[in-house]
């Protein structure tokens, strides 16, 4: 669904991503971890051709993303570190404008229903965003990857700033998406969500994809372990 070939991104002399390699199969929940300025931002923008590559292909589901701008755009959702919403407009509204935008054609109750099968408290659907948490936030832009259909989606350290129970609330949300066939790409700092959420997990470095392996293949303490020698050497 999602294939890394030889993505390579340099700023003049500087490579912040070298020569990365990797498929993501559907239904797949990958992992990025790695120190500030390891490329992970880096391969997410890239993917969703936020920036040109020096070298190499993004591929969504055998698509070059350069080539196939619209339909790779079709298949995927991105939610950043801090989701952009409207603070004035409640979550619904948000919610129906950014879907009208993509074509969307749902109706407001059916959005509505949408929110609360994302986690949202009904009681906030119809109260202005400047109300909400940041995890609500969140609930709000897994509602619209639901409501655009996606694919795949593209997350950026979704979790930082959460507390404990809107993590894993939103893990949740990501393992219930993941059910459904949708493929996902995450970079994030929080080893215990890659360990506890993730299918696969990628360390990196300095531009470089050092490891990957299946979590399943690695205890937390194992997952800790290899990444603080990673960040020392
Ligand atoms: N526009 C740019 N010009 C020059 N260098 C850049 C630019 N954008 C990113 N970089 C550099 O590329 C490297 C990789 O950055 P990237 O944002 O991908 O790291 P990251 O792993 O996502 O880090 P963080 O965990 O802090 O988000 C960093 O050294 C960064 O300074």
């Amino acid at each position: 669904m999602l294939e890394a070939i030889d993505l390579t991104k340099k700023y003049g002399d500087f490579t912040a991503l070298k020569s990365l390699n990797l498929t993501i199969k559907e239904g797949e929940i990958f992992c990025l971890l790695g120190a500030n300025g390891a490329g992970k931002s880096t391969t997410i923008n890239l993917f969703l051709n936020f920036i040109d590559a020096t070298h190499g292909q993004a591929m969504i589901n055998n698509m070059d993303v350069t080539m196939h701008v619209k339909e790779t755009k079709q298949l995927l959702s991105y939610i950043p570190e801090n989701l952009m919403l409207y603070k004035n407009l409640t979550g619904l509204e948000n919610l129906h404008f950014f879907c009208g935008l993509g074509g969307g054609n749902q109706n407001k109750s059916e959005l509505e229903e949408l929110l609360i099968q994302s986690g949202l408290q009904k009681d906030f659907i119809r109260k202005r965003v400047s109300s909400y948490s940041k995890g609500m936030r969140q609930k709000v832009g897994i509602a619209l990857a639901r409501a655009r259909g996606a694919k795949v989606l593209l997350l950026d350290e979704p979790t930082s700033g959460l507390d404990p129970k809107a993590s894993n609330e939103f893990s949740e949300l990501l393992l219930h998406m993941k059910e459904r066939g949708v493929t996902t790409l995450m970079a994030t700092h929080d080893l215990f969500r890659a360990k506890d959420t993730g299918t696969h997990i990628g360390i990196m470095k300095e531009g470089a994809l050092l490891e990957k392996f299946e979590s399943k293949d690695v205890s937390f303490q194992d997952l800790e372990k290899m990444y603080l020698k990673h960040m020392h050497n």
